[in-house]
């Protein structure tokens, strides 16, 4: 039986309120969300567990006053292992950011979306989805990788793919074509290497923020893919300059080209290579964007999101490591589906509670996260899910 099966039969939910009157009573409570909704109180603010840092020299930087103060635009990247909480963490900071007057966007990378099921509402289709249910200026975005993908990959075979090759075989410039074999591009576009999804999806993401059309948003959360995806993402802009500075060397040899073609078929006919060698440089561009905007710690902040686990600790600690390599701006982890202290009514609680409390002290300890600012957030009894749940986990969390 799973254990949140096991919690919701042992515990005995109580309002927040009841909470926080009866802090000491010895039994054991977990933090209810349910209880909060059917009583139609309006969620308390002020949690009955504190958000505490760990690293007391950076307590002031765990505060969300911290991350609503100015107007300049600013992104936030909420990444962890598989499971931990990262779209629910993701979801409730923009809907908080939105209720603190800040136009939000919350974005998913992760190709195995979950914003929608977050939401509770659709926001598949690759655009920009107005947020319902809060009569505020918040967005969703699931990326859709292989739409994108399929876009550029269209593009390019009407462009300046296989049928440029042919007319340049046929024009006797055997050599170019097979320079531009050689570029496999469409293998590049067919066969992606591991992560590119999200690569050109970022790039994508990189298109509407840069638009004017959405400068109004000064928030930018990304929920993204498990750790794997992410640290591929972290070093795919250097991948892909060297994947797209092989195409861009050979700009000059394919424009000249494209001039002898130019010669023979006159300008209407011209197959337009220059116009898939311009996307491309557009995709190295984006994809430098994205480069200086994870190193960017004055606009970006990487947010790590785990769990009182010790496999989970040791996952964020080389999450860290490689975030640190990558130069990558961190400052806090939020331990997520904490067990707020038990009592001797229920010994799988209080063993379980015990067992998050030597995980929570591995990260006091680990190199890696001891000196992150560490936010503590609560187990509800009830699935994240819907504006209502997500405003509730936002006043737990981000305080
Ligand atoms: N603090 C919490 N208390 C109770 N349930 C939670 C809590 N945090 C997350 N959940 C629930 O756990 C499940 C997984 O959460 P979520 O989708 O946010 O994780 P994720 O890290 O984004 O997952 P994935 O890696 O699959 O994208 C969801 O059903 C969510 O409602």
């Amino acid at each position: 039986m799973a254990a949140y099966t096991l919690l919701r039969r042992f515990a005995k939910p109580q309002t927040i309120s009841s909470l926080l009157l009866h802090t000491t009573t010895p039994r054991c409570y977990f933090t209810s969300f349910s209880t909060s909704i059917n009583s139609k109180t309006t969620p308390t603010p002020t949690p009955p567990f504190q958000a505490r840092s760990l690293a007391s020299q950076v307590d002031s930087v765990s505060l969300f006053n911290e991350m609503i103060v100015g107007n300049e635009r600013k992104y936030y990247m909420l990444g962890g292992k598989g499971g931990v909480g990262k779209t629910s963490c993701a979801a409730s900071l923009a809907v908080k950011f939105a209720n603190n007057g800040h136009p939000t966007i919350v974005v998913s990378t992760d190709p195995a979306h979950s914003l929608s099921d977050s939401f509770d509402q659709d926001l598949t289709g690759g655009t920009l989805v107005p947020i319902q249910g809060l009569n505020l200026p918040l967005f969703g975005l699931e990326i859709n990788p292989e739409k994108t993908k399929e876009d550029f990959r269209s593009a390019s075979q009407e462009n300046g793919g296989a049928g440029v090759k042919d007319i340049m075989n046929s024009m006797g410039l055997g050599m170019v074509a097979e320079q531009l074999g050689e570029l496999k591009l469409g293998e590049l576009l067919d066969t992606p290497p591991p992560g590119l999804d999200e690569a050109i999806a970022i790039s994508k993401v990189m298109q509407f923020v840069d638009s004017p059309e959405y400068s109004k948003f000064t928030r930018i959360v990304f929920d993204t893919a498990p750790t794997g995806h992410t640290l591929r993402l972290l070093s795919l802009p250097d991948f892909m300059d060297a994947s797209i500075g092989k195409i861009m060397k050979l700009k000059k040899k394919i424009a000249s080209a494209t001039s002898a073609i130019k010669s023979v078929f006159g300008k209407e006919q011209t197959p337009p290579v220059e116009d898939a060698t311009n996307k491309l440089e557009q995709l190295r561009e984006r994809m430098g964007k994205v480069r200086d905007l994870f190193r960017d710690s004055e606009t970006m902040e990487f947010v790590i999101v785990t769990i009182p686990t010790v496999m989970a600790v040791r996952e964020s600690s080389r999450l860290h490591a490689s975030l640190k390599k990558e130069n990558v701006p961190v400052q806090r982890v939020i331990v997520n589906q904490i067990l707020p202290p038990s009592a001797t009514d229920c010994k799988f609680c209080s063993i379980k509670r015990k067992d998050q409390m030597r995980a929570l002290d591995m990260i006091r300890k680990d190199p890696e996260l001891a000196s992150l600012v560490v936010i503590e957030a609560p187990l509800f009894d009830v699935e994240i899910r819907g504006i209502p749940a997500l405003q509730f986990m936002g006043d737990m969390v981000w305080k």
